[in-house]
């Protein structure tokens, strides 16, 4: 059966294939702000949201069309993100590598190039979009195809965003020495969303020395206590944010004291 991911990744080949002809590295230069999300998630005492620049998506289609994407990341880190999560993905979230461009004039805070890593063209250009950190989904990619990304987006001065979501793939992170693991609580292959799958993978992470990041469907405080008590300290949310009409209270409702 083809799943949303093995589409996703067809497209993104042929992405890749005409990048790798087109994208010349530095290209693109955009401010480069110099922010660990490791370090500031590890030492605060609140919950930590990545929030999302989400237009649509596979699972919702359209959620917020009309989005201006600097106004909205100056309102993420006005109301206290900790990094702003940018989707890039142009067939099936309507993203760009411009709406990066936006967010990086007018915030401070690190960014996450939101996209299906495949090459390291995709490194090179987010870099350049003024990315702090990337994403690595572990179901994308053979084991060594990961860690030569991994590594090299290390090399860069990037952060990786190490995404699981079962405990095959959470043995490949720990394989690959990801610090940040993304629990995404949405399967991408049935799109069925639970958050006991960070209830779960969280038992065999160390969170003294990881970041335990989960995704998807955090919608309410309730759902934030549920994976803090797991042991996150910082999530992404993404239609949430992006259909809330009053964003810093959505903020204020989400980032709840750790360790209460
Ligand atoms: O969101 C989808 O439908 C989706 C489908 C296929 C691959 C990835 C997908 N989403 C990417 C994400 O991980 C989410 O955008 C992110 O975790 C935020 O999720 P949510 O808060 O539920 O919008």
């Amino acid at each position: 059966m083809t799943t949303i991911l093995d589409k996703i990744i067809a497209e993104k080949k042929k992405e890749v294939a005409k990048l790798k002809e087109t994208y010349q590295s530095g290209s693109i230069q955009a401010k480069r702000v110099h922010h660990s999300l490791y370090e500031t998630c590890m030492q605060s005492n609140r919950m930590n949201i990545i929030a999302e620049m989400k237009r649509a998506s596979p699972s919702k289609g359209v959620i917020n069309d009309g989005v201006e994407p600097a106004e909205q990341g100056a309102l993420y880190e006005k109301s206290g993100a900790s990094a702003i999560s940018v989707l890039t993905d142009q067939p099936f979230f309507k993203g760009t590598i411009e709406d990066m461009l936006a967010v990086r004039e007018v915030v401070d805070i690190p960014l996450l190039n939101k996209d299906f890593i495949i090459d390291e063209v995709q490194i090179d250009r987010a870099y350049d979009a003024g990315a702090n950190l990337i994403l690595l989904i572990a179901a994308a990619l053979p084991e060594s195809r990961l860690q030569a990304l991994y590594n090299y987006a290390t090399n860069k001065g990037l952060e990786i965003l190490f995404e699981v979501h079962n405990e095959e793939e959470l043995e490949v992170a720990k394989r690959i020495g990801a610090k940040i693991i993304g629990v995404n609580n949405r399967d991408l292959k049935t799109f069925e969303v639970d958050l006991a799958v960070t209830e779960r993978l969280a038992k065999l992470i160390d969170s003294t020395t990881t970041l335990l990041v989960s995704e998807s469907g955090i919608k309410v405080k309730e759902d934030v206590e549920r994976v803090a008590r797991a042991g996150a300290r910082a999530i992404l949310v993404g239609e949430t944010m992006m259909r809330s009409r009053d964003v810093k209270s959505t903020f204020d409702d989400l980032r709840i004291l750790l360790g209460e």
